[in-house]
């Protein structure tokens, strides 16, 4: 009975949901920023008189691709996974944060100030100050976004873990949709609310976050308390975790089914994330939709992920399946993509439908790749190999805006309407084709390496206790 009491916290059902609304709010928070600006590019893109600031698609997939700065070129994101798995979730988790809110404000302060259109020369190319500035923000909000997004990751391991850890893994994406599908959808009526302002709608982000951290700590308190019911009701007996040491990342880059996750996740991402920020563009030019409504159609898909993630998360629980369900998604990513590409299926109902095949696509493969990382990697060693996983797809989410932007403005412009040029998205779209032929190869791959070494990605999550063993014996065997 004393024994039950204790350890309340770990066993009860009501707690755990309760830690996953909590930092699954937080999240939705970082993703409502993340994504805000896309549907701003058009005015983003308007001239300095024209109420906008100016940009070029360039200088758009510039600012974009600052999200990944810090995290790929001063490996802020690796390092982060070592201060999760050294100092734990509660530290990491407000630290990433309070570095979310740093950079939103630094964002805010660049497009909001009038800096006399000075401009300044980095790497040879000229650089506005509300882009530099702005850039710089989003470049550090994407450090804290993606450290509070493996810390939430191995929250969900610490409280879920041989329960629904898929579907809770699942939920705490869709809360994240939420956050894009309201960014896309929203920002550019609030936008329009306050006079087709683009600081103010950051400004509101800024809030939101404010309470995304209050949530977060929260959670802190919880898990803490966690903490010390566990430790008042340890035997002794338990086998205690192995600490985190440097030369755990030789042994997390030398697996192989290490690679094809990371590899998986850069090109499945980098043909969607990316995508996004350009598809309210895409709808004005290719599907001849009004501004104002341009994110409402590529805002389906985040909201179709809200309900699939989760549905198809408790499928993996339950059933399995994981390396073919990352194998159907890639062949859809194919599919949509390529019929983006094809200039004359340009009626919006089009777009309506490849949108939600995106969506179904979007959430099979997220839904079964995080929590297959489990069943390659031991826990402590999660965090920094989730932080590895993030920084090999930090590479795409950075080069690959940038990529399209320059690609745009180089071989796609059509014309020129009130002075912003119109884009043809033919070439953009082949391209994240591509992306969607290579995960395919990868996660067949990937499907090939868990037969040999038996990883389980084909088992499911919620296992029977003779089922527990057997997993763990040939979970062991993979990691020799
Ligand atoms: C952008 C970020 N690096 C990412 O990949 N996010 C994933 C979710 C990862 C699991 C987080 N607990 C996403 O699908 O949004």
């Amino acid at each position: 009975m004393t024994e039950q009491i204790q350890r309340k916290l770990s066993e009860s059902k009501t707690a755990r949901w309760a830690v996953l609304a909590l930092v699954a709010f937080t999240m939705l928070c970082g993703y409502f920023i993340t994504d805000m600006m896309a549907p701003l590019q058009d005015l983003l893109q308007t001239p300095v008189d024209g109420g906008g600031l100016g940009w070029t698609a360039n200088e758009y997939g510039k600012f974009t691709s600052a999200y990944g700065w810090f995290n790929v070129f001063f490996l802020m994101l690796i390092f982060g996974g070592m201060i999760l798995d050294k100092m734990g979730v509660r530290f990491t988790g407000v630290m990433a944060t309070s570095i979310m809110l740093v950079g939103v404000f630094i964002k805010w302060f660049g497009v909001s100030h009038d800096f006399g259109g000075e401009t300044v020369s980095i790497f040879g190319t000229e650089w506005g100050y509300p882009l530099l500035v702005a850039s710089l923000g989003y470049a550090l909000f994407g450090v804290g976004v993606e450290i509070a997004g493996i810390t939430v990751s191995k929250i969900i391991v610490k409280w879920f873990k041989g329960k629904e850890m898929a579907l809770a893994m699942g939920l705490e994406m869709a809360c994240a949709r939420i956050g894009t599908g309201l960014a896309i959808g929203i920002t550019p009526l609030l936008s329009r609310a306050f006079g087709n302002s683009i600081s103010m709608p950051i400004f509101i982000g800024l809030i939101l976050l404010c309470i995304g951290l209050i949530s977060f700590i929260v959670f802190v308190v919880m898990d803490k308390r966690r903490d010390v019911e566990d430790a008042a009701a340890a035997t002794g007996e338990e086998e205690a975790e192995e600490p985190f040491r440097f030369g755990d990342i030789l042994d997390i880059i030398t697996l192989k089914g290490f690679w094809y996750m990371a590899l998986l996740c850069v090109l499945f991402y980098s043909a969607v994330f990316p995508f996004l920020k350009y598809a309210p563009n895409l709808m004005i030019n290719k599907f001849g939709i009004d501004p104002e409504w341009s994110g409402v159609i590529p805002a389906l898909l985040p909201f179709g992920n809200i309900l699939l993630t989760p549905f198809f998360g408790n499928l993996y629980d339950r059933k399995g399946k994981g390396a073919t369900i990352m194998i159907i998604g890639s062949v859809m990513l194919i599919f949509i993509h390529c019929m983006f590409s094809i200039p004359m299926l340009n009626n919006w109902i089009v777009a309506l439908c490849l949108i939600i095949l995106l969506g179904i696509a979007f959430s099979l493969v997220p839904s079964a790749m995080w929590p297959s990382v489990p069943k390659i990697i031991p826990e402590n060693k999660l965090g920094t190999a989730y932080a590895l996983i993030f920084w090999v797809q930090n590479w795409g989410l950075m080069g690959v805006p940038y990529m399209i932007g320059i690609v745009l403005d180089k071989y796609c412009i059509t014309g020129m309407v009130d002075g912003k040029p119109t884009y043809n998205y033919m070439i953009p779209m082949m391209i994240f084709t591509c992306f969607g032929i290579l995960a395919l190869f990868i996660s067949l791959l990937l499907k090939r390496e868990d037969r040999i070494k038996g990883y389980g990605l084909e088992l499911p999550n919620i296992q029977k206790d003779a089922d527990i063993v057997l997993a763990e014996e040939m979970i062991g065997e993979g990691q020799r």
